[in-house]
């Protein structure tokens, strides 16, 4: 009997599939164009990532070499890979939309990550003024504070030639810097219940990706059961409630003390300003709790790890350290104040900054990111993307593309200096994603902008990117670390053997640093 009805479904969900292909056979017919490995009903090319969710992208690495494209099907649902320039480009510059499937839900909805194109306007326009040079300039007391804090946890292992995983301390930071920025709370007040928090936003992500490549787990009814059976529920609790009990506090401050919110006090989070401007586009409360939880979940682990491997490599590499030493000594020989105009000026800092462009594009956190074509997309080679096809767009291979990097599994600044800019096409750099739907610590160009200014629009513009959120946060605290202590390691170099990458890339032997104090000093303009 049970036998019977399992094939009976087998048979309806093969007629259906058939239906369906024959009622969208001219999206089949373009999905053709693309390379594919064999498939299996129902499940797809799912067999090949068996036994390596948890380290899905590299498994895709492998399966990508012979292809510049590949067309993936994840159970039922196909999906286009593309690793070459000028197809993210072309996608990204034309689709608006990224694709969650549904998979982080019920995690969280409608926001900026998850939006379709009319949604994400309205919470882009909305969360853009949050990283306007004026805000900029009021989270710099807050990564100076942080700073400060990381430097006393360094301080407390300085000289004792004890080697630590300086993770959690950067977790810690990042988390209560992001929390103060975004939320206006501070971790030191909250600090339970900010550790409870961020372990939330670790489980969501990796249950996330889990799930988009586990079928079984596709259904909501079965991943609900999975969630409460497996007693993550806790954690889906937490997500939705801290930054809940925060909106409400501050909701009613908006009601009861409306001095606090006129002109003559200016937002100084993300939360305050989402607060004074949700009438203007009829916000409920539920979408401004997503709105501030994906631009929580959407930094702070990617700039934990990014820091992490920052630390790291300076440790390695003893040449860069010394040399970039000398320039923090020099920029403030005459000056130790750091003020946003000259964190930003292009003429200082060179080193720093090729530093930090280097540890986003080797070890780039976001190594994945997604699209979905809700238009046709023609490519360079005429080849056209079907309308409804969800893309993914492995930004770490394009990264370490050979072409456009020489060496390209090596860390070395050199890759970012202007003679190596010089030779690489322009706008190769998508170390924050490309599009309109970049980074949103990035500057955003669009078309018709692309245009006016006369930039052609197969380039792309995240190169200039830079001096934003992360930078800052990194500068001032490299700065700071830098200056006070000498950082060693006791390995050799963070391999692709050392990393797993799902939808972040993250460290499998930590980030190990020893700290040696240069003299003995205080934390620059804390
Ligand atoms: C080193 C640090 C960071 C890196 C490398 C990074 C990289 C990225 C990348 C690659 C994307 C996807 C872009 C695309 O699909 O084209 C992205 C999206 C996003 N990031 Fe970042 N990011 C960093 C830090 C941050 C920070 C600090 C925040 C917030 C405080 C943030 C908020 C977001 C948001 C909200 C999105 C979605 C934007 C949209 O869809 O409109 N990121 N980031």
């Amino acid at each position: 009997m049970i036998v019977a009805v399992i094939i009976a479904s087998l048979v309806i969900i093969f007629l259906a599939q058939y239906a369906y292909k024959l009622k969208h056979q001219k999206f089949y017919q373009l999905l053709d164009q693309f390379p594919c490995y064999p498939t299996y009903p129902i499940i797809g090319n799912l067999h090949m990532l068996y036994g390596a969710t948890e380290n899905a992208v590299m498994r895709i690495k492998n399966l990508m070499k012979p292809y510049d494209r590949l067309l993936f099907w994840i159970g039922l649902t196909p999906v286009l890979l593309v690793k070459k320039h000028q197809d993210i480009v072309a996608i990204c510059n034309r689709c608006s939309d990224r694709e969650s499937h549904g998979f982080i839900e019920p995690w969280t909805t409608k926001g900026i990550l998850t939006s379709r194109y009319e949604d994400w306007k309205i919470s882009r326009k909305m969360l853009h003024p949050a990283f306007s040079q004026e805000m900029l300039t009021t989270y710099i007391d807050v990564f100076k504070k942080a700073t400060s804090n990381l430097i006393g946890e360094f301080r407390k292992v300085a000289d004792t030639g004890e080697i630590i995983d300086v993770f959690d301390a950067i977790k810690i930071s990042n988390t209560d810097v992001i929390l103060q920025s975004v939320l206006g709370v501070s971790a030191e007040g909250e600090a339970k219940k900010t550790l409870r928090f961020s372990q939330a936003i670790f489980e969501f992500l990796k249950d996330s990706n889990k799930r988009v490549f586990t079928l079984w787990l596709h259904p909501s009814f079965i991943y609900k059961i999975y969630l409460k059976i497996t007693g993550k529920i806790k954690f889906l609790k937490t997500l939705h409630t801290f930054p809940e009990e925060i909106l409400k506090r501050t909701m009613n401050d908006f009601h009861e003390k409306k001095d606090q919110f006129d002109e003559a006090h200016p937002p100084k989070s993300m939360i305050n300003l989402l607060v004074r401007k949700r009438l203007e586009h009829n916000f409920t409360e539920i979408r401004m709790r997503n709105e501030l939880l994906q631009v929580i979940v959407g930094g702070t682990e990617a700039i934990t790890f990014f820091s992490g491997f920052l630390m790291v490599m300076l440790a390695i590499h003893q040449d860069v350290q010394q040399k970039l030493f000398e320039e923090i000594v020099q920029f403030l020989a005459n000056d130790d104040t750091l003020t946003i105009d000259r964190l930003t000026d292009p003429n200082e800092l060179k080193y720093l900054e090729q530093c930090i462009k280097e540890t986003a594009r080797a070890f780039s956190p976001v190594s994945v990111t997604f699209r979905y074509t809700n238009k046709e997309c023609v490519l360079d080679d005429g080849k056209v993307v079907p309308t409804g096809l969800t893309i993914m767009i492995p930004l770490l291979f394009h990264n370490r593309d050979a072409e456009l990097f020489a060496n390209p599994l090596k860390w070395d600044p050199q890759h970012y200096s202007e003679e190596s800019i010089a030779k690489r096409p322009k706008g190769s750099d998508l170390l924050f994603g490309c599009g309109p739907r970049n980074c949103i610590g990035t500057h955003t160009h669009t078309r018709a902008r692309l245009r006016r200014v006369k930039i052609p629009i197969t380039l792309t513009t995240t190169n200039i990117s830079g001096y934003k959120y992360a930078f800052l946060l990194s500068k001032i605290r490299i700065i700071n670390i830098i200056k006070e202590f000498h950082l060693s390691t006791n390995i050799k170099e963070i391999t692709e053997d050392d990393v797993t990458v799902d939808l972040l890339l993250r460290s499998k032997i930590g980030f190990p640093v020893k700290f040696s104090s240069r003299r003995k000093t205080g934390v620059i303009d804390s």
